[in-house]
């Protein structure tokens, strides 16, 4: 697993070091590994153009360490001093040393010929949206044809929540210190990070709080099945979903079910003559719940509607002593009767997109990691907060942040599909919190392989769960959650 940071515990970690070495050793070594990766970014350095955005913390006195190093390199530097009066004194006299020129943000930037710009405005310092002279310089960065580096942070990303209040730079690669900041991989800041280099200054970190799964952590949960298996020791998942009229959510939900490889799944509901047509593995009944036979998890809420026999199936299901993710329609009604989901021992994962999030009393707001646990705190439930990046949460305040997937699942249906895997993984036995993690990456995943053939359907999905978890176990093991487009 990936552990996650707050910039309060980077400072903390920071402290103990810093207390520990000779003045300016991290700071060098952060300039150090920044350096290494802008050379291998640019491949060839002597007479590049680099332009340095220099602001007036640590932040910039990265930034002007890292330009003096390519200018010794034979790069020719420009350091673009935000707040010249207070700019870092090493940094700007190691730059000066090294050849470096320097300038105000009204003075010859160079932004318009660079090869490459380094955001050195604010880092893990930074509050708020960018104010007027950073931000109209980074407009002009961004229109410019330099490849745009962020040192520790995109100006303008709040490190720890991802919320970009105003102007910010958008990185095509983000070179960040000691340990990954949360605001790298979720909300709004995800999209201005690009790509994330992670160098070790030798932070000794506490135990992260928040979490981004590999594949290699999804492989050694979803366990196949062992020789002395039979269909109900691999667990069997009961799906609530769909209706006469609309079919389609129970056909996606019950598949992506199936070809998450429980032993068994069953359907129970009105849309069951359809579900038997498009997959017949399924024990189906056009009954109650309580009709279709034993099951080891509950998934419950697409396209079942919203009427009152609709509340009195999910009634009988959250009632059960089993785990259920109660999705879409079924979120809806549990958001009119909470207390249906409160007082449940067994685990319960809500699945809600922003605007079902909201349905529970309060909008999600820009820290997506604290709005998932404030509802999994409420609730005592795990509750698996759709997004680019879907963040998960757990009651105890354990959070993870999903690192894969692709911008073309946000199409019909997908939602029906991450229901079924992620039911069939907590049928499993899996913890609920870790099934629902798990099935967002899977389903990051197979979003990514189905669009390597272009648009994809929700039903592609299900087609390639198969080959999405043969490939899983094949990855490397420190592979960093990614996403492709
Ligand atoms: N503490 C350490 O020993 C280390 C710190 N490092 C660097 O130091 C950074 C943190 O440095 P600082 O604490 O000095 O803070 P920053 O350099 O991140 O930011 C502080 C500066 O930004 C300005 N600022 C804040 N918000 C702004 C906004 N919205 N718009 C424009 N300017 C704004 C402040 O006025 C201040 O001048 C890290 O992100 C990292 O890059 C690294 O060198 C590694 C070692
Ligand atoms: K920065």
């Amino acid at each position: 697993m990936i552990g996650l940071y707050t910039a309060a515990e980077v400072r903390a970690a920071e402290e103990l070091l810093l207390a520990a070495t000779p003045e300016g050793t991290l700071m060098q070594r952060a300039a150090t590994g920044l350096a290494t990766v802008c050379l291998g970014l640019l491949g060839r350095v002597h007479g590049t153009r680099v332009t340095v955005l220099a602001g007036a913390g640590n932040n910039g006195g990265d930034a002007l360490f890292a330009g003096a190093h390519l200018a010794r390199r034979g790069a020719r530097v420009t350091a673009v001093l935000l707040d010249p009066e207070r700019a870092h004194a090493a940094g700007l006299a190691a730059l000066r040393t090294a050849g470096g020129w320097v300038t105000g943000p009204d003075g010859p930037t160079g932004l318009e010929r660079a090869d490459l710009v380094l955001d050195g405005i604010v880092g893990i310092g930074g509050r708020g949206g960018l104010r007027p002279p950073a931000a109209a310089v980074v407009e002009r960065a961004a229109t410019g044809p330099g490849l745009m580096v962020a040192v520790d942070v995109p100006s303008g990303v709040d490190a720890d929540t991802g919320a970009v209040p105003g102007a910010a730079f958008p990185a095509q690669h983000t070179v960040t210190f000691g340990a990954l900041k949360t605001g790298l991989v979720v909300g709004e800041g995800r999209g201005y990070a690009g790509r994330v280099h992670l160098v070790d200054i030798g932070l000794a970190l506490p135990p992260a709080g928040v979490h981004q799964l590999t594949d290699a952590d999804v492989a050694a949960r979803v366990r196949p099945p062992h020789p002395g298996d039979d269909k109900y020791t691999q667990g069997v998942v009961g799906v609530v979903a769909g209706s006469s009229t609309y079919p389609g959510a129970a056909v996606l939900c019950t598949g992506a079910a199936l070809r998450a490889r429980p032993g068994l799944v069953r359907y129970a509901g009105t849309a069951a003559a359809g579900v038997r047509a498009a997959w017949p593995e399924t024990i189906v009944t056009d009954g109650r719940p309580s009709d279709a036979g034993r099951v080891q998890a509950w998934v419950v809420g697409p396209g079942m509607g919203t009427d009152d026999d609709a509340r009195s199936v999910l009634a009988e299901v959250l009632a059960t002593d089993l785990p259920v993710l109660v999705d879409a329609d079924a979120l809806t009604m549990a958001a009119q009767q909470p207390d249906l989901v409160r007082r449940r021992e067994a685990p319960t994962v809500l699945t809600p997109h922003d605007r079902e999030y909201a349905r529970f009393g309060a909008e999600v707001g820009e820290d997506r990691v604290g709005a998932a646990r404030r509802l999994a705190a409420d609730l005592g439930a795990v509750v698996l907060l759709k997004g680019d990046a879907t963040v998960v949460a757990a009651p105890d305040g354990a959070a993870y942040v999903n690192g894969t997937g692709t911008p073309w699942l946000a199409t019909a249906g997908t939602g029906d599909v991450l229901s079924g895997l992620t039911g069939a993984l907590l049928a499993t036995g899996l913890p609920a919190v870790e099934a629902a993690a798990a099935g967002a990456h899977v389903h990051g995943r197979a979003g990514q392989l189905a669009a390597e053939e272009g648009p994809l359907i929700a039903s592609d999905l299900v087609r390639c769960l198969p080959a999405t978890l043969a490939r899983l176990r094949r990855a490397p093991a420190d592979r960093l959650g990614d996403s492709g487009v």
